[in-house]
C-alpha cells in the first residue's frame, strides 16, 4: 500500500513557515494537501490565516489545529490521534504538511512517525527548516558570551546554553532541506555570511540550502524529497537528547507566552511606534494576532518578528470582533514573566485606551 508522504515544516518563531505554506497551497498543482498546524500561544492565528487563504483545494476540513501546547511535547495525546484520523481518509489525500510551532524540537515529532500505526501508512517526505536570514544576520541566534557568563555567575547550577542558539541548531540538524527565507532583506554578501553561520551550526551534515523571499518556492522543490526521515532521525539528535540520555522529558520553560486583549486602536501609526518601543524594552521575540482600528470595518492582522512590524487588513470584522483586539506575545521566560502586566498595559496605552477604561 502506498504510504502518504508527510512534510514537516519547522523553523524559529516568525521565520516565515505560514507564509511558505500559504504559497505552497496556492501553487500546489492540484495536489490534495492536509495541513496540521501547531502554535505556541492560544490564539490560533496561523490556522485562521491559512483557512482564509481561499484556495479551492484547501478546504476548512483539511486544516487541523493542535493548540494544546507544543507538538513535540504532546505527541501521544494530540499528534498520533490526528494522524490516525488523516490515515482514515488516505484515499483522498496526496500529501500531509505539518507546521510545527516556532519553538518545537523536530526530533521527537519525527520519531513519532515510527509508531507502528503511523509508520505502516505514512512516511516523512522531508523536514523543511525555514530560517529567517535577516534574524541570523542580526545575531539573534548567536551565542551571547557576556550574558551567559552573567547568568552562570548568578546561578552556578545553570547547565544549558543559550536557548535560542540551541533551538536554532536543533532545527537545522533535523532538516532535510533548509530554506533561507527573507533574502529580500539582505544583499549578497550578507546572505553569504548567513550561509557560513549555518554551516557552523549544522554539525557534521549540512543539509541542502535554497534561498527564498516570502517563502516563494515551487511545490516540486519542497515536496517529493523522499527522505524517509523517520529512519534517519535517531542520528540527528537534539541538544536535549544529548544532555538527557536518561529520557528526561524536555519542556519549553525558557519561553513564555500570553494573550494581550484590548479595544480598538485609535491611531495605527502611533500604535506601531509604541508597539516597537515595547518590543525593544522587553526584548519580545514575537507578537501576532488580530485587531480593530477605530472607524475601520476591516480586521487588522498584526505581525511582529522582533522589532520588524507588519500590519494589513485582511477581511471585514464580524460584529463579535468589532472593537476588540487580541495579540499573542512570546518571549524569553526571564524577560516576559515579570513584565506581563507591564507589557499588557503598554499595549493598551499604545492602542490609545485611557487607563480608566482599561481597568474596567
Ligand atoms: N521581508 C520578508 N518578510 C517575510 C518573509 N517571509 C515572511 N515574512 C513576514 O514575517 C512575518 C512572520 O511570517 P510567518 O509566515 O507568520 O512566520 P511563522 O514562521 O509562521 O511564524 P510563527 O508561526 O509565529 O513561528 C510576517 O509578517 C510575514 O509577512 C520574507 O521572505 N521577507
Amino acid at each position: 500500500m502506498r504510504k502518504i508522504p508527510a512534510t514537516v515544516v519547522t523553523g524559529f518563531l516568525g521565520a516565515g513557515k505560514t507564509t511558505l505554506i500559504r504559497h505552497l497551497l496556492e501553487n500546489a498543482g492540484g495536489r490534495r494537501i492536509a495541513l496540521v498546524i501547531n502554535e505556541f500561544g492560544d490564539l490560533g492565528v496561523d490556522g485562521d490565516l491559512l483557512k482564509g487563504c481561499g484556495v479551492e483545494t484547501c478546504r476548512e476540513e483539511d486544516v487541523v489545529e493542535l493548540t494544546n501546547g507544543c507538538i513535540c511535547c504532546t505527541v501521544a495525546d494530540d499528534f498520533i490521534p490526528t494522524m490516525e484520523k488523516l490515515i482514515e481518509r488516505a484515499d483522498r489525500l496526496d500529501h500531509i504538511v505539518i507546521e510545527t510551532s516556532g519553538l518545537a524540537l523536530p526530533q521527537p515529532l519525527v520519531a513519532a512517525f515510527n509508531w507502528p500505526e503511523v509508520k505502516a501508512r505514512v512516511t516523512v517526505d522531508g523536514v523543511v527548516t525555514v530560517i529567517d536570514a535577516a534574524a541570523v544576520r542580526a545575531g539573534r541566534f548567536a551565542h551571547d558570551e557576556d550574558k551567559l557568563a552573567e547568568q552562570r555567575a548568578s546561578d552556578a547550577s545553570l547547565d544549558h546554553d543559550d536557548p535560542l542558539e540551541e533551538l536554532f541548531e536543533d532545527q537545522i540538524r533535523a532538516a532535510d532541506l533548509l530554506v533561507l527565507n527573507k533574502c529580500d532583506l539582505l544583499d549578497a554578501a550578507a546572505i553569504a555570511a548567513v550561509r557560513a553561520t549555518i554551516a557552523d551550526s549544522s554539525g557534521d551534515r549540512l543539509p541542502a540550502i535554497v534561498e527564498a523571499s516570502q517563502g516563494r518556492l515551487p511545490a516540486d522543490v519542497l515536496l517529493g524529497l523522499g527522505a524517509g526521515t523517520e529512519d534517519l532521525i535517531a542520528s540527528r539528535r537534539s541538544h536535549h537528547e544529548i544532555e538527557h540520555e536518561g529520557g528526561e522529558p524536555h519542556d519549553h520553560d525558557d519561553f513564555e507566552s500570553f494573550v494581550a486583549e484590548f479595544g480598538a486602536i485609535r491611531d495605527l501609526a502611533a500604535f506601531e511606534a509604541a508597539l516597537r518601543d515595547t518590543i525593544r524594552r522587553h526584548d519580545i521575540l514575537r507578537v501576532k494576532g488580530f485587531a480593530s482600528v477605530e472607524g475601520k470595518p476591516m480586521r487588522l492582522v498584526v505581525q511582529a518578528v522582533g522589532e520588524r512590524i507588519a500590519t494589513y487588513y485582511d477581511r471585514r470584522l464580524t460584529p463579535g470582533e468589532d472593537g476588540r483586539s487580541a495579540l499573542v506575545v512570546i518571549g524569553l521566560h526571564d524577560r516576559i514573566e515579570d513584565g506581563e502586566a507591564a507589557i499588557a498595559d503598554a499595549l493598551r496605552a499604545a492602542a490609545g485606551i485611557p487607563a480608566a477604561q482599561a481597568a474596567e
